[in-house]
């Protein structure tokens, strides 16, 4: 037969605008991302890679991958605390059976309120029943309660685990690994894992509070009658998809809208930042900012009306399914009841078993989702914790040779890992530092060119890529490293501000022994910080952090002469001073480097590292580097009378800017 010739043409179908409706429009980038950013933003943060992952699962990878979930949450838990683990799984349990028993003394107490003769009689015999109700209800009631008081302890306890775990590898683990992009990423991602670990347990928690009362009601309806299961099943099926559609689609939305929403959070936050606190007022930034704050703004709230409509559609479809399947199994009800195959009572007790069974059914897979989410943080915990072994700082080795004579470098070459492909920043250096006899020993070249790497090399918080560092002809990597790092201190031109008092910012470098005020105060004199101190609101005691309520800020040249307080409190034989004084004014500068060689006549040994060639000619040996080459050594005298040498040529231009500028008179100036 021939098909019947079609009249009109096909609707055209819209893919496009079906797939818009359903996923949302492509995020295109909006004028305003263009305009202030030159195009789409693109985070590259690792702790957002498994936001929103919690939106991610569909019913079957949720049903098989639960299990494993919280079997992970209850190790974790167990690690922490076996007695209050044990005490949550037993209340939990026998809550869970008491419901199931709640729901059959209910049963027993209509059938018996329902059966024949004088209702005095039938009162009389539910009374041991309902009160057998009531205990069961205080047990389950007690048992809530007993979960509650053991989970309490519990999460603090597994979150300050986790963390401990972590903090431990970070602070075990190579520079060089600190400096591994990979590794480096693993342990900011890594960092969420201890909260995430906490999270678990209350989420695995109420996961199993649900499935056991879902069992219960489950079991209970199977002893009324075998085909109540199925349907209880059918009731339940569209509202778990519903919420799973729900979540897939925020799922979806989230990893397209993300970047532009973090994008309009960004904008909100500069117009808070102190730092453009002054700009945005005086170049009249605010309103322009406001203004494309608001048109990032309104596309997601395009995107958020968006979701709300279809979430209605299907949880109203949703709703439509499970009421069309639980009008099915009230019909099968009363058609049990009319063929007398249960009783009254049994049809009382299965509507409530219906309905205790469903209540927790949205709470359940939401829970399950945020487990899944979190189990990914805590993956990047454990995954942490496995690699950093590889980087760990190795514990022991051979104690370091006391005295020290020597530390001598041959044929050092080094480089960073992941840093310009590899290239070497140090090249085959070989040099000699005496560490007997007192001596300033500095290190020059321009920047780039090697020299805080190479002190760095010396203190043993890199090892040498070739070549070997000996410490009185000993190979630093047969060494107990921590004992080079007790033999060391740094000052640095950056050193890190801690947000604590001033004396904890000075004894911070030796907290292995009791604060020694003396050695205090003589630290205070050598950095000059008396002046200071009887200007700060509480002498050492101030607070030197503006976050806080009554912190104080320092300027770049205090916090410089702390770090100098600091590296002297630490009391070690070897000093590392890198471009001590850049923060410090001129009088403050002459001072520092007098007190520097006044520690090196005392016999400690000075690595200098400076710009100031001026400075330099208080060293005893000086070691010029040029793109990672050592390519002169001696005196400053030696190096200077070579003319066409690296370091003549380095002193000469700073020299030459202390001239007058020619045709520059004194009278021209006001
Ligand atoms: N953590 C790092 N990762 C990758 N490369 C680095 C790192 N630190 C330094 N470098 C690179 O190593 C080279 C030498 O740096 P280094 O800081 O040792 O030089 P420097 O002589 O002390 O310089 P400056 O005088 O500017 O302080 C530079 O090219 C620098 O970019």
């Amino acid at each position: 037969m021939r098909p019947f010739p079609r009249l009109l043409p096909r609707r055209p179908r819209r893919p496009a605008a079906r797939h818009a409706a359903e996923h949302g429009p492509e995020v295109e980038v909006s004028a305003s991302e263009r305009e202030l950013f030159g195009g789409q933003l693109v985070y590259d943060t690792s702790w957002s890679q498994h936001e929103g992952s919690r939106y991610q699962l569909d019913l079957r990878t949720m049903i098989l991958g639960m299990p494993r979930l919280v079997g992970r949450a209850v190790a974790l838990a167990w690690q922490a605390d076996r007695r209050a683990t044990a005490c949550v799984a037993v209340a939990e349990v026998v809550s869970g059976i008491s419901q199931a028993l709640g729901l059959l003394g209910v049963n027993w107490l209509l059938a018996t309120l329902l059966a024949g003769g004088e209702m005095t009689d039938r009162l009389r015999d539910a009374v041991p029943v309902a009160a057998l109700l009531g205990a069961v209800a205080a047990l389950g009631a007690l048992c809530t309660a007993l979960s509650t008081l053991a989970i309490g302890p519990l999460e603090p306890k597994v979150e300050r685990l986790a963390r401990e775990r972590y903090l431990e590898r970070a602070y075990e683990v190579e520079m060089a690994a600190m400096e591994d992009e990979d590794f480096h990423r693993l342990l900011e991602s890594a960092q969420y894992g201890a909260s995430s670990a906490r999270s678990m347990i209350r989420h695995a928690v109420s996961v199993i509070a649900a499935l056991l009362s879902l069992a219960a009601a489950g079991a209970v309806l199977t002893t009324l009658h075998w085909t109540l299961l199925p349907m209880l099943l059918v009731i339940v099926l569209p509202r778990a998809l519903a919420t799973l559609t729900v979540a897939r689609r925020r799922y979806r939305s989230f990893h397209r809208w993300v970047q532009h929403s973090r994008g309009a959070g960004m904008l909100a936050r500069l117009m808070t930042d102190t730092d453009a606190a002054a700009e945005v007022r005086v170049h009249g930034v605010g309103p322009f900012i406001l203004r494309h704050f608001r048109g990032m703004s309104a596309s997601q709230e395009a995107e958020q009306a968006r979701l709300a409509r279809l979430a209605a559609r299907t949880d109203l479809l949703a709703a439509f399914c499970a009421g069309v399947a639980a009008l099915a199994t009230y019909l099968l009800l009363a058609g049990l009841l009319w063929t007398g195959s249960m009783a009254l009572a049994a049809a009382g007790t299965a509507v409530l078993a219906i309905r205790s069974g469903t209540a927790n059914l949205d709470g359940l897979i939401r829970q399950i989702n945020y487990l899944h989410e979190e189990s990914l943080y805590v993956g990047d915990l454990d995954r942490l914790i496995a690699e950093s072994e590889q980087h760990r700082i190795p514990r022991g080795g051979a104690p370091l040779p006391s005295p020290v004579r020597a530390v001598e470098f041959d044929g050092v070459s080094f480089s960073y890992p992941g840093g310009s492909a590899g290239e070497p920043v140090l090249r085959d250096i070989s040099l000699t530092l005496p560490a007997d006899r007192g001596a300033v020993v500095a290190l020059v070249g321009e920047n780039g060119s090697g020299k805080s790497t190479l002190a760095k090399l010396l203190c043993g918080l890199y090892l040498p890529g070739a070549g070997t560092v000996r410490w009185n002809g000993v190979d630093v990597r047969e060494l107990d490293r921590r004992e080079i790092f007790g033999h060391c201190a740094i000052v640095h031109q950056d050193h890190f501000r801690w947000p604590m008092t001033a004396r904890v910012n000075t004894v911070i470098s030796r907290t292995d022994r009791p604060v020694d005020e003396a050695l205090l105060a003589a630290s205070a004199a050598h950095a000059g910080l008396g002046d200071l101190l009887s200007e700060l609101p509480r002498g050492w005691e101030t607070l030197l952090s503006r976050t806080f309520r009554g912190g104080h800020q320092l300027s770049g040249g205090q916090w410089q002469r702390l770090g100098i307080a600091r590296a002297h409190y630490r009391d070690a034989p070897l000093l590392v001073v890198d471009e001590p004084t850049a923060a410090l004014d001129a009088r403050a500068e002459a001072r520092v480097f007098a007190q520097i060689r006044s520690l090196a006549d005392r016999g400690r040994t000075i690595v200098l590292i400076t710009h100031r060639m001026a400075s330099v000619r208080h060293a005893d040996v000086v070691h010029v580097l040029h793109r990672g080459r050592l390519v002169e050594s001696g005196t400053p005298e030696e190096l200077l009378a070579d003319e066409d040498g690296h370091y003549r040529a380095l002193h000469d231009l700073q020299a030459a800017q202390f001239r007058p500028v020619p045709g520059q008179s004194k009278e021209r100036l006001p």
